[in-house]
């Protein structure tokens, strides 16, 4: 952990970023194989390269954008990626609805496709380092981001099912400036040994009211088909990333004010402090 937090150095690597970028649209074309591996680069010359891992709701979102801001580096979720396709009138947009409407997940080969190009477009500007939000959601997307480069850290936000459940029914994103809401208030009482949780809502500003809209996946059935894939389909990534030591586990004590002091100090970072100075 410790070292995983000294990375902060301003260094460019917009040509690793490209081999990942390059190697990813291998593998959307065929079964990326490895066996020499991308030539890897010493953490401590590049910015951090995270993912983030949790159930639908969790606040991966959340707390990936401001760990993004805080560390200079873009945060990146395969399901903004998704839902930028689905407005498009792109040829993939109907087929993508019936997929995402049903709680189901994309193929492993469109949703690396939408990477890498995501990725290139950040090369193209310069960017370097990423916090991954979404992705991977199945051991064949994390094998393929193995093989093309290293992680550095994988962090697993949790919360109990039910409170998953009513913060993604309350969640609301206003349809102008893309910011996302939570009209929730929460208060779960722990039960067999499990903690309380109170969140309070997070509610918009007035100018957003009138335009706040609900994700066509947040019902209530949607979203506990999506939990039941979670289960299936991306526990078996946390048990990848816990085989190589790298799974930071991190159970959310309650709303943003609660928790985000406590995974800054889980992460060993501290808000007030330049990026280059944190350390582990
Ligand atoms: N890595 C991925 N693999 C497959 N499908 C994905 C992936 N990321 C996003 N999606 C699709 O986009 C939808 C929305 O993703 P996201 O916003 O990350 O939702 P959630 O709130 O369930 O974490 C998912 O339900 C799935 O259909």
């Amino acid at each position: 952990m410790a070292a995983m937090t000294r990375l902060f150095r301003s260094s460019s690597s917009s040509s690793a970023l490209c081999f990942i970028q390059r190697s990813l649209s291998t593998a959307a074309a065929t079964e990326f194989k490895s066996q020499s591996g991308p030539p890897r680069i010493d953490p401590k010359d590049r910015n951090v390269q995270w993912v983030f891992l949790g159930c639908p709701g969790v606040g991966k979102g959340t707390y990936a954008s401001r760990l993004s801001a805080l560390l200079g580096v873009p945060h990146i979720a395969t399901g903004d990626l998704v839902r930028e396709e689905l407005s498009s009138s792109g040829s993939m947009s109907k087929q993508l609805a019936d997929i995402v409407n049903q709680g189901k997940l994309v193929s492993d080969e469109i949703i690396i496709n939408l990477l890498s190009k995501r990725l290139e477009v950040g090369e193209e500007k310069g960017e370097s380092g990423f916090i991954l939000d979404g992705f991977p959601r199945t051991v064949r997307q994390a094998e393929i981001l193995n093989d093309v480069t290293d992680i550095d850290l994988v962090v697993n936000l949790k919360l109990p099912e039910n409170v998953l459940l009513e913060k993604c029914l309350g969640r609301r994103i206003c349809s102008q400036c893309g910011k996302n809401f939570n009209v929730a208030s929460i208060n779960v009482k722990g039960e067999n040994g499990n903690r309380d949780i109170s969140m309070a809502p997070l509610l918009p500003p007035s100018q957003c009211v009138s335009k706040l809209i609900t994700r066509s996946d947040d019902t209530e059935t949607i979203v506990k088909e999506r939990l039941r894939i979670y289960n299936e389909k991306s526990q078996p990534v946390e048990d990848f990333y816990r085989a190589q030591g790298k799974l930071l586990e991190f159970d959310l004590p309650g709303g943003i004010p609660e928790s985000w002091p406590k995974l800054l100090e889980a992460l060993n970072l501290d808000e007030n402090e330049d990026k280059l100075s944190a350390t582990a």
